[in-house]
């Protein structure tokens, strides 16, 4: 879920290769899911012992593929931009189990799926432009997962300590890493459980990093979601997962003192909660404001404990935001208050809030540089 954003040394002018990658991904994206069911075809009777590393059930994977793929192509011309975005790629790919030699097998099993698709479209250039972004895009990947080998470790196994079900369908969990998991308050990780080995889902931290080491998640049990309805309905103390290494920026910037508003929707409420308590270890007085928003005030099912740190700091307001009458309320009660375009603006929900959370705050003049969310391109694939 970390969010990329275009970088200053994004060229006006795109390179030759930059135009070849992106008329081909143009030309697929109309049949994106034949060509990466084509592709994983290609893959697995070529190479049937990588198929031990994908999941069972492929949906969210392939859209996982194309959604890489459209990220590079997107930066093929803002070097820091992706070379950002593929180190984190494949330093999360570690967990995988993915080897360095299995980088060409995917690359030639993709360039056999984009001459099928693109037709007409597709010529030597064209191939020498991918082989050439394919080359480099898998030796930064490559390269991050060694230099990330020499000091972390590809995943982590974490007992589950507590286990409380707040709402028939929310979970809180608290969980134990085999060995020390650092991280900062506002990102989050993937999970794995027991049940449903090599389906990973993104949760962000419900807490700041902790002296005891544990680490806590909300899950919101979604219907047919394998990994949630296990965690919220399944585990128990005692039950391990696998967690991948931290990830993402929504994190608060202890540069300045400028005051915080933090729009969490439901289990959205997690990392919010996360950096609350970081603002308050740090000790430096700073505003904050938070609008906790729920279909329904069951669902409100943190705000004792949120409302138990307004009660302990001055500097802390807390709002729950019921909808009402089936009527989402909740990005667009911020312009009831204000002014906050001197405010850092956090947002995590659904991609629905997040979105028009978003453009509520640049309606109320919050500049884009100062509004933080994880991308929603991922927590719509996520599917939690
Ligand atoms: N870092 C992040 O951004 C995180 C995101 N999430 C996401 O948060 C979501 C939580 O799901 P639930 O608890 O079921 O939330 P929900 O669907 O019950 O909605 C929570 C709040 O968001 C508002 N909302 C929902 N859709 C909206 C839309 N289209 N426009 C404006 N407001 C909207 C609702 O009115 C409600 O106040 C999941 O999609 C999960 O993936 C969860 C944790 C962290």
């Amino acid at each position: 879920m970390c969010e990329v954003r275009h970088g200053m040394d994004a060229v006006a002018t795109p390179s030759p290769d930059a135009v070849l990658i992106r008329r081909t991904m143009t030309t697929i994206l109309p049949i994106a899911d034949e060509v990466t069911s084509h592709f994983y075809a290609l893959l697995f009777v070529r190479h049937p012992e990588l198929r031990a590393l994908f999941p069972p059930a492929m949906n969210t994977q392939r859209d996982r593929l194309l959604a890489a793929l459209l990220t590079a192509a997107e930066h093929i011309d803002d070097t820091s931009v992706l070379v950002d975005y593929l180190q984190h790629l494949g330093r999360g790919h570690r967990k995988y189990g993915t080897r360095p030699e299995h980088y060409p097998a995917v690359g030639e099993c993709l360039i056999g799926a984009l001459t099928r698709y693109t037709g007409s479209v597709w010529n030597d250039e064209m191939e020498a432009a991918w082989v050439r972004a394919y080359t480099t895009i898998s030796q930064v990947m490559i390269d991050a997962a060694a230099t990330d080998e020499e000091h972390a470790p590809p995943w982590w196994m974490a007992e589950i300590v507590s286990h409380e079900l707040r709402t028939p369908d929310v979970a809180v969990l608290t969980v134990r890493p085999d060995q020390p998991y650092p991280f900062v308050a506002g990102q989050y990780t993937m999970v794995e459980t027991p049940w449903w080995p090599r389906i990973w889902r993104h949760y962000s931290f419900a807490s700041a990093p902790r002296a005891d080491g544990l680490l806590t998640f909300h899950v919101r049990a979604i219907p047919a979601g394998w990994v949630s309805n296990a965690l919220a309905h399944r585990a128990r103390p005692g039950d391990v997962i696998r967690l991948g290494p931290p990830t993402g920026s929504m994190t608060v910037d202890h540069t300045t003192d400028s005051a915080l508003l933090c729009l969490g929707g439901g289990t959205g409420i997690a990392p919010i909660k996360a950096l609350l308590e970081d603002v308050a270890e740090h000790g430096v007085r700073r505003l904050v404001e938070v609008f906790y928003g729920a279909r329904t005030s069951v669902d409100l099912y943190d705000l004792e404990t949120l409302l138990r740190m307004q009660q302990r700091h001055s500097w802390l307001d807390v709002r729950p935001v019921v909808d009402r009458y089936g009527s989402v309320q909740l990005p667009g009660v911020i312009r009831e208050y204000g002014p906050w375009n001197e405010h850092e603006a956090y947002l995590s929900g659904p991609p629905g809030m997040i979105r028009s959370g978003v453009d509520a705050l640049l309606a109320v003049g919050v500049p884009s540089e100062r509004i933080r969310h994880d991308s929603v391109e991922e927590l719509v694939a996520a599917g939690y």
